[in-house]
């Protein structure tokens, strides 16, 4: 067996502890207020300006404003003096126009004072130096504790305050200032508009009313308005115009039109889901009871505790939710619902609705702008007390925030993918300690952090309770769970994407007249190696990770240290497996289309097939409709990507298949194999939810793998504590924290040397920052000091043009790592040409 040799770089192992010189550094003062430089500029065209300030107006107070510029290092709030004539409008949260380095600018109210002096900050300032603010674009926006949150956010997360900021405005509400070409300024203003609809009620007197035997039209009117208020729109619809009729009525005094404000997305669009609808169970199980009791103790407690609801799939957690906020919402308090994006389907909303009725705000990424605006605005009036949505509905305005509930805690679509790059986990639990409301995560497969905070029974002053819901009601019991081993089909013969034990179950559906639900995961596909023998999977020497294939260039490289090994893929002649000896080492790659094909052919045609993925999803209900069509065949096999692994309560399913389990397990990250765990525990729990019990067939190549024999045994730790272990091993979250720094530009040269010279500055940073006792050469990062590994060329090496390069920043748990790394980027400053993104506890490290 010869061993694939490193043809490249290795690992950076220059960052080494020292003590520093001189152990303080100074940083800039987060919520400090300057003045802000610069004349007033020319003009300021008044469209859509109410008014402006005159610049003799006399001056009623000061604020701290956020300019909203796209800058990291202008986060620290400037005074501006409030003109008389603004004195109710210019308050905390409010959006004002100021000028700023000669320009107009937007920004946003955090703080109001009396005197400048009381502003943070302003004590030296002299009060001529100040400049007035010169409108009020747009009123109150967010509350204090808003404001508190997106500094606190900011400092996470390495973000500009503005931005954080932003997520709390109103949907397309953030104003912008452009400057003409004539030298004056133009305020461009949201788009969308309010919508309302004309309601025509029966008055007290109308009661009473018969209209004449021969007054048709009013017999009609006063019919369709017996059973309570109908818009006019509606009456013109089923009426055919019903205008003058309701004109007259009016006159006499029988009906009244009343204009109300029309809510769009609450349609009441009818949920043909079976399941969409929450029953309230005649009693509920242990482990609901035990997850209530601690959600309870943590209401009354009002200290932002977390509760982990750590229940198998399909012991009804969606019960516990929905119970939860129940006394939530009879103390007259708020609740926010977040679930994965491709969660939202009519199934989850539906639940919700058909308990609370239309006091459910849902927030999708497939709203228009309208809609948008005014599910927010149905929050904010109090008009909606429960919220339903993804990561982004946990910045609605709520009134008095009573509950915050995470649906699938563990799904990595709760991380946002741009800055701000915060998890909606920590934001939320953050939020839930300011607010002083219980924080409940839900999951059959919680994150490694969750369990980890619960381990340790706190985190950051808050405390973390696991309860367990290990049963399904009503007798459901957990599905059986068959491993096809490929490798026994590939030497028996066999080329089928469907293995013996998977065709015969197929079969068996399409007997018995059931359901199935196959998977076939390609998300974030990197082309990898794999020995069709033997199963192995090239790793880097290095890292714990699988290397990646390049076409191109005939190599595998590792991603995460940059090692490069030169391979030749079967069919090349030469091709050699390095565990043993195969040639049939070989590039691993199938599309869904392609097994729909098989599929076809090998069904009959009375049993439907239908395809989720992301290509027969478009368009604005895309889910649902396949959804439904799968919902009403009599014999179906619903086969998709991850979108079908998860939520979804359908009792008929009896079959899930698993294509092939590999392609989740070996990707070049170390969260690939949890991933995998989740997903693939998480679509096994598909079967079985109904009386008929249920079957899973795993194809795989890694039958040993303990992700795949966890799965099988129904037992999670034979996962964990390998994976945890080599967690530990290799220093990665829960064990310490992550920050992925990616500097992508279009010069490859200058980026890599900027990317090396911005690490060397946070390595820099962390030495002076390091305690005199911290010995020479500690590199221990678990109870140690921070390191930073690389910079090297991310997974993706260029994108849309740009080269990245990203280096890796592990530090213990406790470590301010985020103000370090703020620090060394003051310090570096910005290039040009060169964009960085920094990502704290990332979660793509491609
Ligand atoms: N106490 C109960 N008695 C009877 N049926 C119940 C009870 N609680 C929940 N159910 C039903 O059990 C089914 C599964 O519940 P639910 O979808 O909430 O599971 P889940 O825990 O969210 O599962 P998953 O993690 O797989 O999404 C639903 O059809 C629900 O109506
Ligand atoms: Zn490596």
């Amino acid at each position: 067996m010869e061993p694939l040799r490193p043809a490249g770089a290795t690992p950076d192992a220059s960052s080494e502890g020292a003590v520093a010189p001189d152990g303080t550094v100074s940083s800039r003062g987060a919520g400090r207020t300057r003045a802000a430089a610069g004349l007033v500029p020319d003009t300021v065209t008044a469209s859509g300006e109410r008014r402006l300030a005159q610049g003799s107006e006399p001056v009623c107070g000061y604020v701290s404003v956020v300019v909203d510029v796209p800058s990291r290092a202008l986060s620290d709030p400037f005074a501006y003096a409030v003109p008389a004539s603004f004195d109710e409008e210019a308050v905390p949260g409010a959006i004002v126009l100021v000028s700023f380095h000669r320009r107009m600018v937007a920004g946003y109210v955090v703080m109001r004072a009396s005197e400048l002096a009381e502003l943070p900050g302003a004590a030296g300032l002299a009060p001529e130096r100040v400049l007035p603010v010169r409108s009020v674009l747009a009123e109150r926006a967010f509350g204090p504790v808003s404001a508190q949150l997106a500094f606190w956010m900011s400092r996470e997360y390495v973000a500009s305050v503005a931005e954080c900021l932003r997520l709390f405005l109103p949907p397309k509400a953030t104003p912008r200032v452009r400057k003409l070409e004539d030298g004056s300024y133009e305020v461009e203003r949201p788009k969308t508009k309010e919508v309302h609809e004309r309601w025509v009620t029966l008055t007290d007197e109308g009661r009473g009313y018969r209209p004449a035997v021969n007054a048709h039209r009013q017999r009609q009117l006063m019919e369709a308005l017996s059973c309570g208020p109908v818009t006019t729109r509606e009456l013109n619809f089923l009426y055919s115009s019903m205008s003058a009729t309701i004109r007259t009525l009016e006159k006499k005094g029988i009906v009244a039109i009343e204009e109300r404000r029309a809510w769009r997305g609450v349609s009441s669009e009818e949920h043909r889901l079976s399941s969409a609808r929450a029953q309230v169970p005649e009693s509920l199980t242990e482990g609901q009871r035990a997850a209530l009791a601690a959600i309870e103790r943590a209401r009354k407690a009002e200290a932002g505790d977390v509760v982990v609801i750590d229940g198998v799939t399909g012991s009804g957690k969606t019960e516990v939710y929905l119970s939860a906020i129940e006394p939530v919402l009879a103390a007259g308090k708020s609740a926010c619902v977040l679930v994965p994006e491709i969660s939202l389907t009519a199934q989850t909303v539906g639940r919700f609705r058909s308990r609370f009725g239309d006091a459910v705000a849902v927030f999708h990424s497939r709203l228009s702008d309208g809609e948008r605006l005014d599910q927010w605005d149905m929050v904010r009036s109090g008009a909606a007390r429960v919220v339903v949505g993804a990561r982004s509905a946990l910045f609605c305005p709520y009134r008095e925030l009573g509950i915050i509930i995470i649906d699938e805690e563990h799904e990595q679509s709760y991380k946002q993918g741009s800055s701000p790059r915060y998890h909606a986990r920590d934001v939320a639990a953050e939020m839930a300690r300011r607010y002083g409301c219980p924080l409940v995560l839900g999951s059959a497969t919680p994150s490694s952090e969750a369990l980890e905070r619960c381990r340790r029974g706190a985190h950051r002053g808050q405390a973390w309770t696991r309860v367990e819901m290990p049963e399904r009601p009503g007798g459901a019991v957990l599905p059986r769970i068959v491993v096809a081993d490929l490798r026994r089909e590939f030497s028996g013969g066999s080329r089928s994407i469907f293995s013996r034990p998977l065709h015969d179950a197929l079969m068996g559906i399409v007997e018995r007249r059931e359901k199935a639900v196959l998977l076939h995961n390609r998300r974030g596909f990197a082309p990898f190696l794999m020995c069709r023998e033997c199963g192995c999977v090239p790793t880097c020497k290095h890292c714990s990770t699988a290397l990646t294939y390049h076409e191109r260039t005939h190599t595998l490289e590792c991603h995460t240290c940059g090692s490069v090994y030169r391979v030749r893929p079967y069919p090349a002649p030469g091709s050699r497996c390095p565990q043993c000896g195969s040639p049939y080492l070989a590039k691993m790659g199938l599309g869904t289309q392609q097994v729909e094909d098989a599929l076809r052919q090998l069904l009959p045609s009375d049993v439907a097939v239908i395809r989720m993925d992301a290509d027969s999803t478009r368009g604005k209900d895309g889910h649902a409709r396949l959804l439904e069509e799968f919902d009403a065949a009599e014999c179906a096999v619903l086969l998709g990507t991850q979108m079908i692994a998860k939520g979804l309560d359908f009792p008929e399913v009896t079959l899930v298949g698993v294509i092939n389990a590999d392609y989740a397990l070996k990707m070049p990250d170390f969260r690939a194999s949890v991933r995998a765990y989740d997903l693939l525990e998480q679509v096994a729990g598909r079967a079985g939810r109904g009386e008929r019990p249920g079957e899973v067939i795993i194809q795989t190549y890694l039958p040993h793998d303990p992700v795949i024999r966890a799965v099988a045994s129904h037992d999670r730790s034979v996962f964990l504590s390998h994976d945890l272990a080599m967690r530990l091993d290799a220093q990665y979250p829960p064990y310490v924290r992550l920050v992925n720094v990616v500097c992508r530009g279009r010069s490859e040269e200058r980026t890599r040397s900027f990317a090396n010279r911005f690490a060397t500055e946070v390595r820099r940073v962390l030495k002076l920052r390091a305690p005199a006792s911290a010995g020479r050469g500690s590199g221990l990062v678990v109870g140690g000091l921070p390191v930073v590994l690389g910079p090297a060329s991310c997974v993706i090496e260029r994108a849309k043009d740009r080269y990245r390069f990203h280096f890796l920043v592990k530090a213990p748990l406790d470590y301010d790592v985020s103000s370090a790394i703020a620090e060394a980027l003051a310090r570096v400053g910005e290039e040009r040409g060169i964009s960085i993104s920094v990502d704290v506890d990332p979660y793509d490290l491609m």
